[in-house]
This record gives C-alpha cells, sequence and structure tokens, in this order.
C-alpha cells in the first residue's frame, strides 16, 4: 500500500511554544487508524501541523508521497487529505446544503456527490434548506463528515469526531465511519471514546509529549482495551 501521508521527525510549533518533537507516521491509503492519547499531548496539533496553522519547522510531511514545505488547508484537500475539525465548525450564516456544497470546492472528483452524501445522511437532505449551526450537535457532525467527504478524499482525519455526543448518536457515526472505510477511503480518527476506537480502527498510534510513543494493531480483546487505556488514562 503506497502511503497518502506520512510525518517524519516533524517539529511543529505555537509562536515559541514547541509542541511537537520528531513526531514520525503514516496512513496507508485504505487504513483505519485510530490516533489516541491524553488531553494536550499534540493530537490536534497534528492536524494544525498537516494543515499550516501550527508551524513546520523541523521534518517533512509528505501528502501522496510528494513532501510539502508549506503546509496549507487547501494545499491538504486538493492532494486528498481533509479534515473533520475538533467543534465542528459549520459556518453560521450558510445553509446545510451551503455548508455540504463548500466542501466541493477542490473540484477532486470521485464517488461523492450531494445526491451520495444524502443517502448516507437522509437527515441532512430533510434540513437541506435550514441554517446548518440550526441542527443538533450530532447532525453538526453528520454535516461535518459529508462536506469532507464532498472533497472525493483519499484520506479523512477526523478531530474527536464523538465530542460531547449521546451514545445513540456516536453508534450511528461509527457505522457511518465505517462504511466510508468500506468504500476505500483511509481514516485518521483522533478519539478517547476506545469502544469507538475498537469498532472503526485496524491500527493505532498512541501519543505522548508530541511523539507518537506506540503503534500497532487494535485487539478488541480485554487486555487489548487495557492497553489502548493505558496510552489515555490520565
Ligand atoms: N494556539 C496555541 N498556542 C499555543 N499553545 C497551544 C495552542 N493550541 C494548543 N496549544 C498547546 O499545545 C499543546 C497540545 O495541544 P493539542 O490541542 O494539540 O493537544 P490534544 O492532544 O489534541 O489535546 P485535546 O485532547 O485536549 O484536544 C497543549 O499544551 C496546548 O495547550
Amino acid at each position: 500500500m503506497s502511503a497518502l501521508l506520512t510525518l517524519n521527525e516533524v517539529e511543529a510549533f505555537y509562536g515559541a511554544a514547541h509542541i511537537l518533537h520528531r513526531l514520525s507516521l503514516h496512513v496507508d491509503a485504505g487504513e483505519r487508524v485510530a490516533l489516541i492519547g491524553r488531553n494536550g499531548v499534540g493530537k490536534t496539533t497534528v492536524v494544525n501541523t498537516i494543515l499550516g496553522l501550527a508551524q513546520l519547522r523541523g521534518g517533512t510531511v509528505r501528502i501522496g508521497g510528494e513532501a510539502i514545505a508549506r503546509p496549507r488547508p487547501y494545499i491538504a484537500a486538493q492532494r486528498g487529505v481533509v479534515v473533520v475539525p475538533q467543534g465542528r465548525r459549520i459556518v453560521a450564516n450558510l445553509t446545510v446544503e451551503e455548508n455540504l456544497l463548500l466542501g466541493g470546492a477542490t473540484g477532486r472528483k470521485g464517488p461523492w456527490t450531494a445526491p451520495e452524501i444524502y443517502k448516507l445522511f437522509p437527515i441532512l437532505q430533510e434540513r437541506a434548506h435550514t441554517p446548518g449551526t440550526a441542527l443538533s450537535g450530532g447532525q453538526q457532525q453528520m454535516l461535518a463528515v459529508g462536506r469532507a467527504l464532498m472533497s472525493n478524499p483519499g484520506l479523512v482525519l477526523l478531530d474527536e469526531p464523538t465530542e460531547g455526543l449521546a451514545p445513540v448518536i456516536v453508534d450511528q457515526l461509527a457505522d457511518i465511519f465505517n462504511r466510508v472505510a468500506d468504500q476505500g477511503t483511509a481514516l485518521l480518527l483522533i478519539e478517547q471514546n476506545l469502544s469507538l476506537v475498537a469498532r472503526v480502527a485496524h491500527r493505532y498510534l498512541a501519543m505522548a509529549k508530541g511523539a507518537v510513543v506506540a503503534d500497532g494493531p487494535v485487539d478488541a480483546s480485554p487486555e487489548g482495551m487495557q492497553a489502548l487505556a493505558e496510552h489515555v488514562a490520565v
């Protein structure tokens, strides 16, 4: 399998604050990977570095094998890596449909079109003409996922997509993530909910203090879950 995303010995900063220290990871085409770790270890900063929102001052970020000297959100999206951000960031003065169509701005062709997204999330079609921020939290998360898919990505980075959502919605999203991955789209799932990790991811990467410190297959046995829990316990 070819690597869609590779970070090699990345050093990333916010101003003078040095957050990522020689961080290396890769995600191959079609993979389902979870990125876990305690609050504040730098998981969102990995995403922000790929988008250019944290400063890359050492190491390399490669998307589709090509090194990106100055990461930017549109560069990642054009090359097939798209983010469902923490907090969803639905645009307040646009309708559900307008928010969805924003995701298609890269012009990348592929299986995901608005009608296909509406098949995945029928509630978004029912509410297509209401303001995006009038949706419930779970529906806004569905919209954020649909908007990301509209760019026909090879890899979706999901930053704590189930934070604050009811268990029944989390179950629905787990099914959706698996359906998306079954279609061949790779996932990097940043998540504290380890039962969701076990349902979706096949491989995990564990972070501590700004670096990846462990990785391996996700094992849903009690012993395997205990091993994962040690990386997120406070
Ligand atoms: N804009 C910023 N400027 C300076 N420091 C920041 C900024 N954003 C985050 N940090 C710091 O960077 C570190 C890593 O934060 P990050 O959000 O990447 O962690 P995280 O693992 O995603 O945690 P969480 O699970 O709480 O989202 C933290 O110490 C945080 O306080």
